[in-house]
């Protein structure tokens, strides 16, 4: 299984742990709202560290951002698999649409 998958399993695992012991429990029991703008503040931390920090600070903030949006994504019941599926359909299409312009070259 891959890092993803196995942090999704730990995060639908953890959500019924007590919000005292657990930052994804503690997370849940603030509300949808609240974990969709942590996913929000994660993101923009990202931008400045792209803009403003070192690679290892880049780094650091895009693991809390895709952390934070699998929470989301957990939270909305949405599997990573139907994302992952979705970037799937878009090389696809990307593809044949790539393999178009060559035929018409
Ligand atoms: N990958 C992570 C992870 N990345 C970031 N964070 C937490 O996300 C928070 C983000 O830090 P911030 O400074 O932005 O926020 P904060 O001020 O600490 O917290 P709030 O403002 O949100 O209250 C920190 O508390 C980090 O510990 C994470 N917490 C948990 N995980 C994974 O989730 C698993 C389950 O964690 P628990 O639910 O704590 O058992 C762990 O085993 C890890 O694998």
């Amino acid at each position: 299984m891959d890092t993803l998958s196995r942090l999704e399993e730990v995060i639908a695992q953890r959500r019924a742990a007590s919000p005292e012991t657990s930052y994804v429990a503690k997370l849940h029991a603030k509300g949808l709202p609240a974990i969709a703008q942590k996913v929000g503040e994660e993101a923009t931390e990202v931008v400045i560290a792209a803009l403003a920090g070192e690679a290892a600070d880049l780094t650091g903030e895009a693991a809390d951002l895709i952390f934070h949006l699998l929470v989301l994504l957990g939270a909305k019941d949405i599997a990573l698999a139907d994302v992952l599926a979705e970037l799937d359909r878009r090389e696809g299409v990307s593809g044949i649409v790539e393999k178009a312009a060559r035929t018409q070259e």
